[in-house]
C-alpha cells in the first residue's frame, strides 16, 4: 500500500484476506481474473506484457464486460463472525476496467444455509451457470442487509486506488455479498472490524489471543515492516511480511554485551498490547519466529493485566505482571513455554531490542464466570 493517511478502522483486525481465513463462496463471473485474487495478502502488481487465453492478466477479480441483463456479485465467507467497522476497496491497476460502483450486503449464515452454496469453480474463464445461480438464489442474498449502499469507486491510479468506506452497523456477520455495477475489476478487498465468536466451553483449551477468539491489537511501539496484529492470525505465517517486524533500534550500543543469562544488555525494547478475546488463564505460550532468520529478537517477555470493562489506551494506568520472563529466542523456530497466569484480559508482548516475531499463541481456559 502507498504511504497515505489511513482511517483509524484500518488498525482493527482484518477478516477477508486469505491469511486471516477469508474465502470466496460464490462469484457470478471469473472470466478475466478469479475472485480469490481479491483476498490475496500480497500487494497488487501490473505486468504489462502478461496475457492469458482470456485476455489481459490482472491481479484482482475481473469479470467480463456484461452483455446480458443484471450485474456481477460474489459472496465472501469472513474468517470469523465479526462486526464490520470499515472496508478498503483497492482498484490498483484497474483503470479502463475498474468496477464503477459497488455495494455490500451482509448476513449471519447457519451451517444449513452454507450447505446451499454450490461447489466453487475457481478457474479463470468461468462464469456461473443457471444451475449454480438457482442454487445460490435459495439464500436470497439479494435481500441481505445493505451495510454499504451503492457507492462510486475511483480508478486504480496511484492517487485514487484506495477507496475507504466506514461502516456504522453494530451487528455481527459471517458473510458479505459484494455487488459490482455492472461489471469490472477490483484488485483487493479488506474488511476491518472486531470478531464476535461464541464463548468457548469452560473445559476447552483455546488460544485466547487469537484473532478467531476475538483477540485484538490495541497498541504498539513500532510496526515499521509488519503490523503486530499479524501475530494473532490463524495458521503458520506465510513470509516475513505476515508477522510483526520492527525497525532496527537506533539506541543500541555500538558494541553489544551479554548479561549472565545470555540475553543482551540493551537499553530499549519494542512492545505490542493485545486484548484477549475472552478473559482467562494462560497455561501454554508459543512464540514463533518463522521466516525471521537474520532478524529474530534477542529475547521475548510476556506480561498480563486484568483491565475491568476497559480497552487498553496509553492514558490508562495498569499493573502488568510477569507471565513469561525474558527468554532467548532463535531463528525461524517455534518456542513453547509452560506458564500459569491469573485471570487476565490483556497481554503485553515485548521484544528486546527489536526484530520480528511471526506468531504468538496463548493457550488457556476462558474464565468460568463466562459460561
Ligand atoms: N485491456 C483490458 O484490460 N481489457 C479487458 N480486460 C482484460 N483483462 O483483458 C477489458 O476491457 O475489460
Amino acid at each position: 500500500m502507498i504511504e497515505k493517511k489511513m482511517p483509524a478502522f484500518t488498525e482493527l483486525s482484518e477478516f477477508a484476506s486469505i491469511s486471516a481465513g477469508g474465502e470466496v463462496a460464490f462469484s457470478t463471473d471469473d472470466f478475466f481474473a478469479p475472485c480469490e485474487n481479491m483476498l490475496l495478502d500480497t500487494e497488487p502488481v501490473f505486468i504489462a506484457d502478461k496475457f492469458t487465453e482470456f485476455g489481459k492478466w490482472m491481479d484482482g477479480w475481473e469479470t467480463r464486460r456484461k452483455r446480458t441483463a443484471g450485474h456481477d456479485w460474489c459472496i465472501l465467507k469472513l474468517a470469523s463472525k465479526c462486526v464490520i467497522k470499515g472496508l478498503l476497496v483497492d482498484t490498483a491497476y484497474f483503470t479502463g476496467n475498474f468496477a464503477p460502483k459497488y455495494s455490500i450486503q451482509a448476513a449471519r449464515l447457519k451451517p444449513e444455509d452454507e450447505a446451499l452454496i454450490p461447489a466453487r469453480d475457481t478457474k479463470m474463464g468461468s462464469a456461473c451457470g443457471r444451475y449454480e445461480l438457482d442454487e445460490i438464489e435459495r439464500l436470497k442474498s439479494d435481500k441481505w442487509e445493505e451495510i454499504v449502499p451503492v457507492t462510486a469507486l475511483r480508478p486504480g491510479y496511484e492517487e485514487t486506488r484506495l477507496n475507504f468506506q466506514k461502516v456504522l452497523s453494530d451487528e455481527a456477520w459471517t458473510h458479505i455479498r459484494v455487488n459490482i455495477y455492472p461489471d469490472g475489476g477490483i484488485a483487493r478487498l479488506r474488511v476491518y472490524g472486531e470478531a464476535r465468536p461464541e464463548p468457548p466451553p469452560r473445559d476447552q483449551i483455546v488460544d485466547l489471543v487469537s484473532l478467531l477468539s476475538g483477540g485484538t491489537c490495541q497498541g504498539y511501539s513500532n510496526a515499521h515492516y509488519g503490523h503486530p496484529r499479524n501475530m494473532i492470525k490463524p495458521g503458520k505465517s506465510q513470509c516475513m511480511a505476515d508477522g510483526w517486524e520492527t525497525a532496527r533500534r537506533l539506541d543500541r550500543p555500538e558494541v553489544l554485551e551479554a548479561n549472565e543469562d545470555g540475553t543482551l544488555k540493551v537499553p530499549g525494547e519494542e512492545w505490542a498490547i493485545f486484548k484477549l478475546g475472552f478473559p482467562g488463564r494462560i497455561q501454554r505460550i508459543c512464540v514463533d519466529t518463522a521466516h525471521f532468520k537474520g532478524n529474530f529478537p534477542d529475547s521475548v517477555k510476556i506480561e498480563g493485566a486484568y483491565l475491568r470493562h476497559a480497552d487498553w489506551c496509553p492514558q490508562l494506568k495498569c499493573t502488568w505482571s510477569n507471565i513469561l520472563r525474558p527468554s532467548k529466542l532463535s531463528a525461524h523456530k517455534e518456542h513453547w513455554y509452560d506458564c500459569d497466569s491469573d485471570v487476565i484480559t490483556h497481554i503485553r508482548v515485548s521484544m528486546a531490542p527489536d526484530g520480528g516475531i511471526s506468531r504468538v499463541r496463548t493457550f488457556g481456559y476462558a474464565d468460568s464466570e463466562l459460561n
